[in-house]
């Protein structure tokens, strides 16, 4: 198994390269060469299987032999062992035909730990063979960041510096980040946008010295190794729910297009999927391309949805890619226009492929509300905003009746509390773990949107740029 990058022009690489690498050196994002596939067979094999077991079999064709296949089960089931729930992704029935799963039940409460879990644990594995250093650099809307820092903390290996936007998290999310105060990890509130944060981060991964002389590394979901662990949990849903005998739709509240995409490769895999909605909140970017075949972005609206307050979908290339036969120049070419202009098309048959599987639709703050508000009256599950979105949009769908729709749950509702209430009437609370959240000592900087203010700030926590063995 190698990698390749979707704009054509960076090397090749083996996954231990291509999980420390992040953005590829062509500004593009790497994806398999070849997507391994499981018969019917196989993926009736996997019905009851313990996640972990499940996790460690789908994941290993994408090693491509580079980590020991022991070594890699017992990270597995270290990772998945943390987990608060022992289904790790339980499913819960709302009605005859619609599911939650719930990816909640990691540290951080949100499905980004289903990936960085294991993704820190793997990076301690293989810079521990190398005898390397790795200088880790984010951006989050407020949920990867927790994550990440969780997932990081104290590392003997790993610097890690995560950028928030100021003051568009919940207090709930910048906590969780900010309060940790091991010596290894710091926060940098961005006088800016989500977007603001990734074009900076993408902008020190372009820089190849600054790159290169801080062994940078990513935790977003560039990083191929969080695509790979996030497809496992579409597996798990699908062959509980009767794949490959039934098909299953999911429907995905979505921002930067990697949980989708996710799906995705699973059904590249051969998993049956006969749907892919994208919900999207009002910054409806995606939802707007799936409805005409342009992209084209207008600017960033904050929502009580706030991790998916996003317009640059950085995700979104891995599918364009596809969608453009895998022609990394023509993929670079329209990366480009978009650059340049904030908006590129697709022609009408790359657009009728994609709808053969996507649909897309948007969630406005009305229906976010009522959405939350009539499904807790209705069933008494609580949502968080963004899992209403998803839901809202699994609802709008022109979906087989027959189908079961599988809705992700991505966030527990207590990360956002004051939206849950409102709708709800109910505040949920934090578990015991974080009870003491508000109490805690947050440490952060505030930094403008200048490239050479962070880079700056970045290099100066890096122990690699310090020359630290
Ligand atoms: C709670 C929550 N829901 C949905 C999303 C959107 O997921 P993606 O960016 O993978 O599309 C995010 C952020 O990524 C999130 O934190
Ligand atoms: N919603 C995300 C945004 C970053 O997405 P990622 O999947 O690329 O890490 C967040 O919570 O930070």
């Amino acid at each position: 198994m190698q990698y390749i990058s979707t704009r054509g022009a960076a090397p090749t690489l083996a996954f231990d390269d291509v999980l420390l690498a992040g953005l590829a050196r062509d500004g593009g994002l790497y994806v398999p060469d070849t997507w391994p596939r499981f018969t019917a067979e196989e993926l009736r094999s996997f019905r009851g299987l313990p996640y972990a077991e499940l996790a460690a079999r789908v994941m290993l064709p994408f090693l491509g032999g580079r980590v020991d296949e022991q070594a890699f089960r017992a990270l597995v089931r270290d990772a998945y062992g943390s987990f608060a729930h022992k289904a790790v992704v339980p499913l819960v029935q709302l009605d005859e035909r619609t599911w939650v799963m719930e990816l909640f039940h990691g540290p951080t409460l949100a499905f980004k730990d289903v990936a960085l879990q294991l993704l820190g644990r793997l990076f301690d594995h293989v810079l521990g063979q190398r005898g390397e250093r790795v200088t880790v650099v984010g951006a989050t809307s407020g949920d990867t960041g927790s994550a990440a820092i969780e997932a990081c903390r104290d590392r003997e290996r790993v610097d890690i510096v995560i950028l928030h936007p100021h003051n568009r998290t919940s207090a709930v999310q910048r906590r969780q980040m900010t309060t940790v105060l091991s010596p290894n990890v710091s926060n940098v509130a961005l006088q800016g946008t989500f977007d603001d944060a990734q074009d900076a981060v993408k902008a020190m991964f372009n820089d190849q010295p600054f790159r290169d002389g801080l062994n940078l590394s990513a935790v977003n979901s560039i990083n191929w190794a969080r695509i790979m662990a996030q497809i496992v949990y579409y597996v798990a849903a699908g062959v509980a729910l009767g794949a490959p005998d039934r098909e299953v739709a999911f429907a995905v509240p979505t921002g930067n297009f990697g949980n989708v995409y996710a799906a995705y490769a699973a059904r590249a895999m051969g998993l049956p999927v006969a749907k892919l909605v994208v919900g999207t909140n009002s910054n409806d970017i995606l939802a707007r391309f799936f409805q005409s075949g342009t992209m084209w972005a207008n600017g960033v609206t904050p929502t009580i949805s706030p991790s998916m307050d996003i317009q640059v979908s950085s995700n979104f290339e891995r599918l364009l890619f596809d969608l453009m036969d895998r022609d990394g120049a023509a993929t670079a070419q329209v990366m480009a226009e978009f650059r340049a202009t904030g908006r590129f098309a697709v022609s009408q048959g790359q657009l009728a492929r994609a709808l053969a599987l996507f649909e897309g639709h948007r969630c406005g703050e009305a229906e976010t509300m009522e959405t939350m508000a009539s499904t807790y009256r209705e069933t008494g599950y609580m949502l968080d905003p963004h899992t209403a979105v998803g839901l809202h949009a699994a609802r709008s769908a022109k979906l087989d009746p027959g189908i079961p729709v599988v809705a992700l749950a991505c966030a527990h509702p207590a990360k956002f509390p004051d939206a849950v209430e409102q709708a709800t009437g109910v505040r949920p609370g934090l578990p015991r773990h974080l009870s003491d959240l508000f109490e805690r000592e947050e440490r952060l900087s505030v930094l403008p949107n200048d490239i050479d203010v962070l880079k700056d700030f970045v290099r100066a926590r890096s122990r690699v740029a310090a020359g630290v063995a």
